[in-house]
């Protein structure tokens, strides 16, 4: 028997007056699994990824988390269970990055020499120093630091599931590539299961076993790279062709031998 999803969709609709937001998706995320979900600006991503914490509840349909409804959680311990990571990083600016990172084993009450431990730990998974960045405030952070104490964070309370939204998005393509990569071995080693929002394809079609592509709240397709380019959206297709096209147009442009 296949284990059970870690997360499960099940014909979830959510609408914002008359605007469906999320209309009938249903979609299993298997335990360990990493999804990319892709799809264009107000497609309702970050409406599917907040109805899986209870950030936005569902009006129909419903989610569970490893096997359970999540209406039969409470939602501060569902959000425990569930790292979740903001575009911004969504840091508290008052506090130091330690203070950030520690935020969430303080307000469970953990000792304070746990919580220092925990948070040396985290900024070592990070591929922060410690020495340098330990105490300092957010805005002396550059985008990318701010983003791997955004992960830090998300990972306090030890979540097998991570919500991911947009996490790279602001970040220069260098960094992001870094970051991308970094996070996708933490993914494997920690044994997560993740769902990631983004606009890039590339990046979708690099980081994650699978993709789900949302259109006016609808889940049009879900699959592997190669299963989505056997789809026959138009849509879907001209989402997945635009990485190809990109690199003819770079090959066009950047001698042969060179950078590239
Ligand atoms: N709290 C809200 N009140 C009213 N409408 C909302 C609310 N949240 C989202 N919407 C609307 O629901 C639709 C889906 O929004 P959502 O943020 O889920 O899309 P998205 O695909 O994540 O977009 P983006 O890529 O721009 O972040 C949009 O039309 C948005 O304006």
């Amino acid at each position: 028997m296949p284990s059970r999803p870690a997360i499960s969709y099940r014909n979830v609709t959510k609408s914002f007056g008359s605007l469906r937001a999320v209309d009938d998706v249903s979609l299993d995320i298997a335990a360990g699994e990493f999804l990319a979900v892709v799809g264009g600006s107000g497609s309702g991503k970050t409406t599917l990824l907040r109805l899986a914490n209870r950030l936005i509840e569902a009006d129909g349909g419903t989610v569970t988390i490893e096997g359970e409804d999540v209406q039969n959680i409470d939602p501060v311990a569902l959000r425990r269970r569930i790292g979740y990571v903001f575009q911004s990083g969504g840091l508290f600016p008052h506090l130091s990055v330690a203070d950030n990172i520690g935020i969430t084993p303080k307000l469970l009450g953990a000792p304070a020499a746990e919580i220092a431990a925990r948070v040396d730990e985290l900024i070592a998974l990070m591929q922060l120093d410690r020495a340098s960045h330990r105490d300092r405030l957010p805005e002396a952070l550059s985008g990318g630091q701010r983003q791997r104490v955004g992960v830090a964070r998300a990972l306090a309370a030890k979540p097998r599931i991570m919500l991911m939204d947009e996490p790279f998005g602001a970040l220069d393509p260098l960094t992001r590539d870094a970051l991308g990569e970094d996070f996708r071995e933490l993914h494997s080693k920690l044994g997560l299961t993740t769902v990631m929002i983004t606009h890039d394809m590339t990046e979708a079609i690099l980081l994650a076993d699978r993709i789900a592509v949302m259109r006016g709240g609808r889940l049009l397709a879900q699959g592997t790279p190669a299963e989505l380019s056997a789809s026959n959206d138009a849509y879907v297709l001209e989402l997945l062709r635009t990485p190809r096209r990109q690199v003819e147009r770079l090959n066009a442009l950047l001698p042969l031998g060179g950078a590239a």
